[in-house]
């Protein structure tokens, strides 16, 4: 077939392994993965839990070295982390003495590229589009949980990345804030027209969020499956009740199973 489509992020035959210092062993984590992402898309990960999902984000982050194959972004290849990527991590990373404003100003102030006035002005369209109008001058100890994610997010977009990462962000709230954060997420990318590889436990929330799901075997992390989420791109929270949404989960939860048989493990952590 031919895909028209541009190619975001190519990820070419890589391998990575750890070095356990104490047991003088080495362990693989992720084997021959192969994986291309289309500008725009948001594919999440899901697999057995400590089958290398976030190994693989940091690989791609830059965080951590690949032991061979490539990682390149925009057909450029990726050996340390940079302004052109940026993470959400499951807890979140703000600093308690600055206000959301500032927070959200921090990695503009690192970059030096913004003058005073811009980011100003881009930290203010960002906490707007996170829907945190009103709340720039609070402290994050005045937010919900829910809110100091939306903060994260803010921050991680408000550099202009050209590829979101996005490692659990959710797992820390309660189940009702995670699901209104999931419709407010797909809003927040859909506005701001980003790439994303996200990381749940949840295949639920996989399948809402994303235009493919790819699953992960049990370590060391291969692809197992490439799962094209073939549901109506305005996805409001009803949609989690279609037939064809449960389908997939299903068929998702499935794969998951056979790997996590494989390795004596019953259920997914956090499922
Ligand atoms: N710094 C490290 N040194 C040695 N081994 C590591 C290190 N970090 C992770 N591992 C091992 O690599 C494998 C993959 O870990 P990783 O955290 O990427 O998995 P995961 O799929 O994200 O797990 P989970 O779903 O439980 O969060 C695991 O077996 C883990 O024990």
């Amino acid at each position: 077939m031919n895909d028209r489509r541009k190619v975001k992020l190519q990820v070419q035959k890589v391998y990575m392994e750890y070095y356990n210092e104490r047991r003088r062993q080495y362990l693989l984590a992720l084997s021959d993965i192969n994986l291309n992402i289309y500008e725009g898309e948001l594919v999440s990960i899901v697999g057995p839990s400590g089958c290398g999902k976030s190994t693989f984000l940091n690989a791609v982050d830059g965080l951590l070295s690949i032991n061979s194959g490539r990682i390149l972004l925009d057909n450029k290849e990726i050996k340390k982390p940079g302004p052109e990527r940026s993470m959400v991590f499951q807890h979140d990373s703000l600093f308690p003495w600055r206000t959301v404003e500032q927070n959200v100003m921090y990695g503009m102030e690192i970059q030096k590229r913004f003058s005073n006035k811009e980011m100003k002005e881009r930290a203010e369209h960002f906490i707007h589009l996170v829907g945190l109008k009103g709340f720039e001058q609070q402290f994050p100890n005045e937010l919900s949980g829910g809110m100091r994610q939306r903060v994260n997010i803010a921050r991680a977009l408000v550099t202009e990345p050209e590829l979101l990462l996005l490692d659990e962000p959710f797992a820390a709230l309660d189940a009702q804030t995670r699901e209104f954060m999931q419709v407010e997420l797909m809003k927040i990318l859909e506005k701001a027209q980003k790439t994303a590889l996200f990381i749940t436990h949840q295949i639920n929330e996989a399948v809402f969020l994303s235009n493919r799901v790819v699953v992960f075997t049990a370590r060391p992390g291969s692809i197992k499956a490439d799962i094209p989420i073939d549901l109506p791109d305005a996805r409001t929270l009803k949609l989690k009740h279609h037939p064809r949404f449960i389908e997939l989960e299903e068929q998702i939860w499935r794969l998951i199973e056979e790997e996590s048989a494989n390795t004596g493990m019953v259920t997914l952590g956090g499922q």
